[in-house]
C-alpha cells in the first residue's frame, strides 16, 4: 500500500458528517463550521529528520521557519487567514541546547511574521532523530473557501511561481562540494525556506474567479492528479509553459538530471495550483498583477482523466500521481523496523 491508498483506506474508516464539519479528510485542510460567516481551516503536517530534512545542511533556524511555512501553505491553498499554531517537538536525549534555541527563534519568528500565535504543543523524547509536527488554526468567510474539486472543463491551470527549485537546491545540497556557489542560492534558499503563499490565497478567494486550489507540496505530477480526481476531469499540461528559470537548466547540466523532472515531480514547491475560467484569465491577471503578484498559465482542464504532460517534441506522456509518495516503491526514506513493517 502506498501513502495514497493509506490516506483513502483511512477516509473510508470515518465518518464524513457531523459537529458542524463542512470538509473533512481529503483537502489541504479541514473545514467546520464558526458561524453563520466564517469557518475554521485546521491543518497539521510532520517534518522528521532524514525523510524531510537533513542537519546537516538544514541551518536550525531555516527548519524551524520551513516547518511553520509547509504548514501555513495549507492554510493559504484554502484562501484563508492562520491564526494559531500548535507544536509537537520530538527531540532525541541529549539535544542541543543552542540548537533548539534557534530552531524556536525560526519558528516564533515565522509565525509572527505571519500574524498567528504559538497557543500550545507537547514536548517529548524521541529514539531517532528531530520530530516536529506543527497543526495550524486559521479562519475564513465560508462562500470564499477553495477546495481541490470544482475545476471545470476548458479551465486554465495556473501556478503561483517557480517550480522544481526546491528538488533541484536539495540535489545540489546532498552532491555536497558544489552547494556554497551563488549561482545556486536562489534554488538552496527555496529548500530550506519556502515562502507560503498566504497574501495570494487570501486575494484569490476573494475574487470569486477560483474554481479549485490546492498547494503543491509532492510535485505537479501528483498535485494537478488530486484536483483532476476530485473535480472527475483530465488535464493537458504543456512543458515549455512550466516556469523554471536558468539556474534550474545549469543545475541540471551540472548534475545530470533532468529539470522537467524537477518540475514535475520533485516536490515541496509551495506555490499555489488553481483553475478559473478561461474567459477570466485577463481579470485574473490584472488582480494579481495590482497586489505586485505573478501567477503562470501551465495548461488546460480537459474531460476525461489522467494528467497528461506535453513535451516540446509535442510526445504525450500520462504522469498522474508520479510525485512524491512516502511508500511508493523505489522511494528510500522509510525502512521497517518495527511491528509496522512488511
Ligand atoms: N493519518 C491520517 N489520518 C487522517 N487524515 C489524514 C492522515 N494523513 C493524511 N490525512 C488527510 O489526508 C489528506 C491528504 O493529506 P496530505 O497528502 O498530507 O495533504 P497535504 O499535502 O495537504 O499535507 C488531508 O486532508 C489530510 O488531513
Ligand atoms: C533529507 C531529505 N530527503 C528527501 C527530501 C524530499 N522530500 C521529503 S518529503 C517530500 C514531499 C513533501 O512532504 P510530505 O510529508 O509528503 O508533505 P505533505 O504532502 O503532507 O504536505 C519531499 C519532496 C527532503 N526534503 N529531505
Ligand atoms: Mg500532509
Amino acid at each position: 500500500m502506498n501513502e495514497r491508498e493509506l490516506i483513502e483506506h483511512i477516509r473510508q474508516l470515518t465518518q464524513p458528517s457531523g459537529n458542524g464539519l463542512i470538509q473533512g479528510i481529503g483537502d489541504d485542510c479541514a473545514v467546520i463550521e464558526k458561524d453563520r460567516e466564517t469557518v475554521w481551516l485546521l491543518t497539521m503536517d510532520t517534518l522528521i529528520e532524514s525523510v524531510h530534512f537533513n542537519c546537516t545542511w538544514h541551518p536550525p533556524e531555516l527548519l524551524g521557519r520551513k516547518a511553520v511555512a509547509v504548514n501555513i501553505s495549507d492554510i493559504a491553498a484554502m484562501g484563508g487567514r492562520p491564526l494559531f499554531v500548535l507544536l509537537s517537538l520530538g527531540l532525541p536525549v541529549g539535544f542541543s541546547t543552542n540548537w533548539t534555541s534557534q530552531l524556536m527563534r525560526g519558528i516564533t519568528n515565522a509565525c509572527a511574521e505571519q500574524g498567528c500565535l504559538l497557543i500550545g504543543g507537547d514536548t517529548v523524547c524521541s529514539p531517532a532523530g528531530v520530530h516536529l509536527t506543527l497543526t495550524v488554526i486559521g479562519e475564513m468567510r465560508k462562500e470564499q473557501v477553495l477546495y481541490r474539486h470544482g475545476a471545470e472543463i476548458d479551465d486554465v491551470v495556473w501556478v503561483s511561481g517557480p517550480l522544481g527549485w526546491s528538488a533541484a537546491g536539495l540535489s545540489l545540497l546532498q552532491a555536497g562540494n558544489v552547494a556554497d556557489d551563488p549561482q545556486w542560492q536562489q534554488l538552496i534558499q527555496t529548500h530550506l525556506t519556502p515562502q507560503p503563499r498566504t497574501k495570494l490565497g487570501q486575494l484569490l478567494a476573494e475574487t470569486g474567479l477560483v474554481h479549485a486550489m490546492m498547494d503543491m507540496s509532492d510535485g505537479l505530477a501528483t498535485d494537478l492528479a488530486h484536483i483532476c480526481g476530485q473535480s472527475g476531469v483530465g488535464a493537458t499540461i504543456k512543458a515549455h509553459l512550466l516556469p523554471g528559470g536558468s539556474a534550474l537548466v545549469v543545475a541540471g547540466e551540472l548534475l545530470g538530471q533532468d529539470p522537467l523532472t524537477w518540475m514535475v515531480s520533485g516536490g515541496e514547491d509551495y506555490e499555489l495550483l488553481f483553475t478559473s475560467a478561461e474567459t477570466d484569465s485577463e481579470t485574473l491577471q490584472r488582480l494579481v498583477a495590482e497586489q505586485g503578484l505573478t501567477v503562470h498559465p501551465i495548461g488546460t482542464i480537459r474531460q476525461g482523466q489522467g494528467l497528461r504532460l506535453i513535451r516540446s517534441s509535442m510526445v504525450e506522456e500520462n504522469i498522474s500521481f508520479q510525485g512524491f509518495d512516502h511508500f511508493k516503491k523505489g522511494e528510500r526514506s522509510c525502512t521497517g523496523t518495527n511491528a509496522g513493517s512488511g
